[in-house]
């Protein structure tokens, strides 16, 4: 019986970007019950931001729970820094930071304190630029409710706001402007905008095109190709 498989392409255009690699992917496979996903996809992250950018189920979401390990991959081999994801697990987690937007893990705390957890779990916690980013992202009047209390806008708030402190090597962010105001976008963009001189920390941003007008390391385009075996 005929079966439709996706085939992903990969474009990353380079800029000059002298710094070394944070992240190797190296032939990654994944395939979801009814479709294959990845095949042997690979990449090299620098430092900055680089966009995944692709079109309605192009697989942008799923390749940013693959790289966070929270999807097991079928083959292939992820390094983040130094660490070997199938070696050190723990580590590997560690140093990196993904929003979640659907997650429902932690509504029964305060915005407050989930930045508390996340600073507890990430070591190079930026405490200083917390108080900016809850300023920048207006969460001040939210940051004591609890977070099923918060608009789905809000919520979203809170994991830029943890995933810009976080201080992780590598941070993974879903959809960035997704249900935010216009203030919070051109903030958001801005935050993006430094982020794109970061020479220590690497950002993978997914979303259906990349900001006009930012310095970017690099954009990969996911494209999903439909053929019948
Ligand atoms: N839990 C799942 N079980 C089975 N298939 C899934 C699952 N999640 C996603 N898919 C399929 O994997 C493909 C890629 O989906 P994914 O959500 O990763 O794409 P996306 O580029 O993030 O799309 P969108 O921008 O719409 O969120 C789609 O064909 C989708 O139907």
């Amino acid at each position: 019986m005929a079966s439709t498989k996706k085939e992903k392409r990969l474009f990353i255009e380079n800029f000059a970007q002298p710094h070394s690699t944070l992240l190797m992917v190296n032939q990654l496979c994944y395939a979801w019950p009814q479709a294959k996903l990845f095949t042997n996809w690979s990449a090299r992250i620098k430092p900055g931001v680089t966009w995944l950018i692709g079109d309605d189920g192009s697989g942008k979401t799923t390749l940013l729970r693959l790289l966070a390990g929270h999807l097991v991959k079928t083959s292939g081999q992820l390094q983040l820094g130094q660490t070997d994801l199938d070696l050190q697990p723990s580590q590997y987690s560690s140093q990196l930071f993904i929003t979640e937007p659907g997650t429902e893990k932690y509504e029964q705390m305060t915005a407050l304190d989930y930045f508390a957890l996340v600073q507890r779990q990430y070591p190079s916690f930026e405490q200083h630029l917390l108080a900016e980013l809850i300023n920048g992202l207006s969460l001040q009047e939210h940051q004591h409710k609890m977070l099923y209390m918060l608009s789905t806008g809000s919520k979203r708030k809170v994991w830029l706001a943890a995933a810009f402190a976080s201080g992780a090597l590598l941070t993974l962010i879903d959809e960035p402007f997704a249900a935010l105001d216009s203030a919070s976008v051109e903030f958001v963009s801005t935050l993006l905008k430094l982020a794109a001189t970061q020479t220590t920390r690497t950002y993978l941003v997914a979303d259906y095109q990349a900001l006009v007008g930012t310095p970017t390391t690099a954009i990969i385009e996911l494209t999903a190709t439909d053929m019948t075996n």
